[in-house]
């Protein structure tokens, strides 16, 4: 399958659409994956072993999509305890197909080697942070965008707890905003995961994530569909 090439450019919203399941993946009509995101991202972590080492791999339905891949770290929200070498392994065995691929700032050094082959592949990856508990201060936040530019990374994305902090949107939505230079991808997860995700794309959060098929793959989330119909109404507004 002919890799799809991509390029991020800041303040520009795309909707990924991320599938939590495998049964999903291997099921969904095309046309509604075609009309609800821009990219898909399949989180190698949250699927069955065997659909994902399958010769005929699931995602080759895809094919004219780009491709994010993700293992999540467990400690960042993964499934199953996988270690940086079975993240790397997972990453190595889907090089060729990956448009994209999201490493947590917190695993750069020690996923350096699968850093420097997506490199050498020309395949961009984005730096990432989750916070599953609360809002990090914009401080952290300011200092893992640093460390993912750094590092290589052509954008940054975080994903925070938002609960019912209201008083938390404001420095969120400026963190977004003056990230101007370099491209950023931002959204709150809980109760105000949906209002946060349309807000943030409003103001150039480039990657906004809804879930493909059954299952949300992190709390909050809107459908890729209906994120899409969000984002665009809220573009015309
Ligand atoms: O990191 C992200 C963002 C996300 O956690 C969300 O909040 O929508 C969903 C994950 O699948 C993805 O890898």
């Amino acid at each position: 399958m002919p890799r799809v090439p991509f390029v991020l450019q800041p303040g520009v919203p795309l909707v990924v659409g991320s599938f939590g399941d495998s049964k999903s993946l291997a099921s969904i009509p095309l046309d509604l994956v075609h009309s609800s995101c821009d990219l898909v991202e399949i989180r190698l972590d949250l699927l069955d072993s065997e659909s994902i080492s399958s010769e005929d791999r699931p995602w080759h339905r895809f094919a004219g999509m780009p491709l994010l891949f993700t293992a999540r770290r467990a400690s960042e929200g993964g499934a199953g305890e996988l270690d940086a070498e079975a993240r790397m392994a997972m990453i190595r065995s889907v090089i060729e197909d990956a448009s994209l691929v999201d490493i947590e700032v917190a695993s750069i050094s020690e996923m350096q080697p699968v850093i420097d082959d997506l490199k050498k592949a020309g395949v961009p990856w984005i730096g990432s942070f989750h916070d599953f508990f609360q809002v990090p201060a914009t401080d952290l936040l300011s200092a893992k965008r640093m460390a993912a530019r750094n590092a290589g990374a052509a954008a940054f994305k975080a994903a925070v707890e938002l609960g019912w902090e209201m008083d938390q949107l404001a420095p969120l939505a400026r963190f977004v905003q003056k990230s101007s230079d370099y491209p950023v991808s931002l959204m709150g997860m809980g109760p105000l995961a949906p209002v946060s995700r349309v807000l943030f794309a409003q103001l150039g959060s480039v990657l906004n994530y809804g879930y493909l098929g059954d299952t949300p793959t992190a709390p909050g989330q809107w459908s890729a569909k209906q994120l899409k119909e969000a984002i665009e109404g809220s573009r015309k507004a």
